[in-house]
């Protein structure tokens, strides 16, 4: 039988990892259990538990970074990493909501070759391998901001204010990205803390739709290092880069 090719996997990966992650919590709810943190812990573990078993059957030879699992290094000296997020959103997943997302990328050889997020909520699935065709951006348009819902950042608020845009609060970076391509944002900056797992996936789709991406400062996200820790981004149309990156330039000397 052929290989499965690698952007094949990835979706079948992501999207039975959301179907897991749905059922876990239809059957929690149905059972009587109310403890968010009970949820999400769930949630994460049997997300976990489903791609680490598919990664290992079907690509024993490749390294997996995974935001629930032991960071064992081997993956610096490997040509292959799975970068995974089993459960993106984990507080909106527990919360019942729909934003909340499953991220698997592919970092081969320096640089990301692959990202799928599956978002079981809305019942989509983004790959980079098929990229959509980016929104129209109507330029005289206020900028429209994914920002999270749990994590507040002054320095994003001056950022946006900056930019004289409007906040569209939701959960999960991954779905934040893949509302900018939905069309229903504009532009996805974050700051304050993240790690490798929590961008991976959805800047190798952000990138193959043709998105402009970079960190706060311009450059760009690196992966597959040694500190895992990944704090910032910008994600947006590159018509919309000149604004962002002067808006984050000027909040940046405002908020230190
Ligand atoms: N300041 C911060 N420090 C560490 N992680 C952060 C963070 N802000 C956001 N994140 C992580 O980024 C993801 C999206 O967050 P948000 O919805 O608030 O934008 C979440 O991943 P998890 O749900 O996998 O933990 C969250 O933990
Ligand atoms: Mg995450």
């Amino acid at each position: 039988m052929a290989v499965k090719s690698d952007a094949d996997l990835a979706v079948e990966i992501a999207e039975g990892a959301g179907q897991v992650l749905l059922a876990v919590r239809d059957e929690l709810i149905a059972n009587g259990e109310e403890d968010q943190r009970a949820i999400a812990k769930a949630g994460d573990a049997k997300a976990q538990e489903f791609i680490a078993a598919k990664l290992r059957e079907e690509r024993p030879e490749d390294a997996v970074l995974s935001e629930e699992a032991r960071d064992d290094k081997a993956r610096l000296t490997a040509a292959r990493v799975w970068i995974v997020d089993p459960l993106d959103g984990t507080k909106e997943f527990s919360q019942g909501r729909h934003d909340w997302a499953v991220h698997i990328a592919l970092w081969a050889d320096g640089d990301l070759a692959l990202g799928v997020v599956a978002l079981p909520g809305l019942g989509q699935v983004l790959s980079s391998a098929k990229p959509l065709a980016l929104p129209a951006r109507a330029a005289d348009e206020a900028l429209r901001f994914a920002v999270s819902r749990s994590h507040p950042s002054p320095l994003i608020r001056s950022v946006i204010d900056g930019a004289q845009g409007q906040d569209v609060p939701m959960g999960s970076a991954g779905y934040k990205v893949c509302s900018v391509l939905r069309g229903e944002t504009d532009a996805y900056v974050h700051a304050g803390g993240q790690f490798e797992w929590d961008s991976a996936a959805p800047i190798a789709i952000a990138r193959a739709a043709g998105l402009f991406t970079s960190r706060l400062d311009g450059s760009a996200m690196v992966y597959n290092q040694d500190d895992v820790y990944l704090p910032d981004l910008i994600v947006c149309h590159h018509q919309d880069r000149q604004a962002i990156t002067d808006s984050v330039v000027k909040a940046l000397a405002l908020n230190g």
